[in-house]
């Protein structure tokens, strides 16, 4: 696949995009006027530090308000066009982008659409160029790919060609399958943008809610499908405007971008045996959580460590080389590093003790990692001792790690290969805790696509729709990536302001990360009874909750007295219930979370409003817990 990107999608000024662009791979660039208009250097510097860059200019974009107008505006629209032909050639790129005509004056009309562009043609092909029209959803008279088609078709000129957008085809729900009998060489680009579904006027939703392919909801996959179908080998531009990309990192979003049109190729490649893309293996599945790892020092790691005891941890190995100690319960094993040197203890460093490292169990760890590196990912690795695995891994959140190991490799006997067994002389017994049921990471609000791009492109997972989750000081927005078998199950929440509980916990972290680690229990009450005698002190639930929720789900009053004893939380959906028991927060706001499923699909939502005021109530102004324990 030829990749490019419209400058409109960067924040920044023209070099920064263009130097973001470039280093995320791709191979072209769309040059959207403003960008250019505000850009103090002539059409040939910009074309020369795009070409320097080991880029094309894929096309010049808008030219707007042509087809179908009145003398005497339709002669001046001719000499605007005159005008951009100078600038192109300067630039040195062959393709204008003509979006369809949006201006009251314009006059409907196919016929006289065709003889302008015909007429368009001429002067393009005059100095070797070619004029591409796009249909805009919003168009006066044009707002459908199929009319644009008709007009191109009929114009009939070889310098005369179709742009396709798949948003404004797809936000109209126009059948994609009408693009397959298109002719690829009239077919002179297509541009490429998702989007989340809201119900809006579709200029607003396009200029600020575009996303990359496979962030939003939109079926760009078919769309890309259809046009894969009529043999199209052409440049696949990604062309977003979005509010949030504009004041975003630029780096990031052109990485993301990119690693966006690697996935679609990949899924395109996937169903239809077509050949837009590099091979790669498919989605990793993840059967598990091969081990979550904390970086602390000896000093704080008496805290945490006190904690997971009192949660029925036991000291179960300690490793061969490093100083880290393996703490384990059912399925779960909690690393607690205290390494003096190396990353772990550098991120110690920079975020205090910190859930930095996640390991997932995948069917096929090496070619989960290829998979990943193919959708650049940035590889992660350290030195081992001698007989000690090189598990592999990759950069996750906030700068954080994710080992990939997998049951048929070596990978798999790691805490059996790089640790040595010991006994736990304070082994209290377990409290029930079976597995991870999930692992909430708190991003910052404008990296969320990042990181669900990430997880899906690489996992065999899918997003759950958003849900906005009410603090006492803002909105904190919610989205789960999950696999079908519930082995992988990712809760992230987007803080927008540092009033929330996960803005207090991004701001004194230095950044994004695991804020809370959810074990799973088959019995909610008996777990709560056993933490309770190692001395576990569950996070506080105000009465007027269980008094609500009595009277919400009809619940038995005994039940009801049991949860309130226990300040155990409740929810129910189609499948079933859920039970939910939190620790105080440790540190900065990180905390532990028990739930027990039956049959319940989601994450209790309706719940984190009041599990949130709970943690908050306990966490003095300075952030240090007052009775975690
Ligand atoms: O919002 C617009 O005006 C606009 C301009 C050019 C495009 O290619 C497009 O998709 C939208
Ligand atoms: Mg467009």
């Amino acid at each position: 696949m030829k990749t490019s990107i419209a400058t409109v999608t960067l924040s920044g000024e023209l070099p920064e995009k263009l130097e973001a662009i470039a280093r995320a791979g791709f191979d072209g660039v769309e040059i959207f006027e403003n960008d250019f208009l505000a850009f103090d250097g002539s059409p040939a510097d910009v074309g020369r530090m795009v070409r320097d860059l080991g880029m094309q200019i894929t096309l010049f974009q808008p030219f707007r308000d042509f087809e179908g107008m009145p003398e005497p505006l339709r002669s001046r629209t001719f000499d605007r066009a005159e005008r951009k032909f100078d600038v192109m050639q300067e630039l040195g790129t062959d393709l204008v982008l003509v979006c369809s005509n949006v201006s009251p004056a314009a006059l409907g009309g196919i016929d006289r659409a065709v003889a302008d562009f015909h007429e368009l043609g001429e002067r393009a092909a005059k100095r070797g160029l070619r004029v591409g029209y796009e249909a805009l959803a919003w168009g006066r008279y044009i707002n459908d790919h199929r009319d644009a088609w008709e007009i191109v078709r009929r114009a009939n000129h070889p310098n005369v060609g179709l742009i396709l957008d798949s948003f404004h085809s797809l936000s109209r729900k126009i059948e994609v399958d009408s693009i397959r009998s298109i002719p690829k060489d009239k077919i002179f680009i297509v541009q490429l943008a998702d989007a989340p579904l809201i119900d809006m006027d579709l200029l607003y939703w396009s200029r600020h809610f575009r996303n990359m392919p496979g962030e939003g909801d939109l079926p760009v996959t078919a769309f890309t499908e259809a046009v894969a179908s009529t043999g199209y080998d052409g440049y696949f531009s990604l062309e977003i405007f979005n509010d949030q990309f504009r004041g975003g990192s630029t780096r990031a979003v052109a990485a993301d971008g990119h690693r966006s049109l690697i996935y679609l190729a990949d899924q395109v490649r996937a169903k239809t045996q077509t050949l837009i893309g590099a091979a790669m293996p498919k989605r990793a599945v993840v059967t598990g959580v091969g081990f979550v790892e904390f970086a602390t020092d000896e000093d704080e790691a008496g805290d945490l460590i006190a904690l997971l005891k009192t949660l029925g941890f036991r000291l179960a190995a300690k490793h061969r080389s490093k100083k880290v100690s393996l703490f384990q319960q059912g399925e779960i094993k909690i690393l607690v590093n205290v390494e003096p040197t190396g990353f772990a203890n550098a991120a110690y460093a920079v975020h205090g003790t910190f859930a930095y490292a996640l390991a997932l169990v995948v069917d096929d760890a090496a070619a989960a990692y290829q998979r990943a590196l193919a959708l650049d990912a940035e590889p992660f690795s350290q030195p081992v001792a001698e007989g000690e695995l090189e598990l592999p891994a990759i950069r996750g959140v906030g700068g954080g790690v994710i080992y990939l190991i997998d049951d048929k490799s070596a990978l798999g006997r790691f805490s059996d290969i790089d640790f040595e067994p010991v006994t736990d002389s304070d082994d209290n017994g377990d409290a029930g805790l079976l597995h991870v049921d999930h692992v909430a990471q708190t991003v910052a609000f404008d990296e969320m696509l990042t990181w669900l791009l990430f997880y899906t492109s690489i996992f065999e997972a899918a997003k759950t729709p958003m849900v906005d989750i009410i603090d006492p000081g803002g909105v904190v927005r919610s989205q789960v990536v999950e696999s079908d078998n519930g082995a992988l199950r990712i809760t992230m929440n987007g803080a927008e302001n540092r009033r929330t509980l996960a803005g207090h916990f991004i701001a004194e972290k230095f950044g994004s990360g695991i804020q809370h680690l959810a074990f799973a229990t088959d019995d909610i009450f008996a777990t709560a009874r056993s933490l309770r005698a190692q001395g576990f002190r569950s996070l506080h639930i105000s009465p007027n909750y269980y008094d609500d929720i009595e009277a919400r789900f009809g619940l038995d009053p005994d039940l009801t007295d049991r949860l309130r004893a226990e300040n155990i939380l409740y929810d129910r959906d189609d499948g079933g219930e859920y039970f939910q028991l939190y620790s105080g927060t440790y540190g900065e706001g990180f905390f532990f979370e028990v739930v027990e499923r039956r049959g319940y699909r989601g994450y209790g939502a309706p719940n984190a409003i009041f599990r949130i005021a709970a943690l908050k109530k306990q966490m003095r102004p300075d952030g240090v817990p007052k009775d975690a324990g």
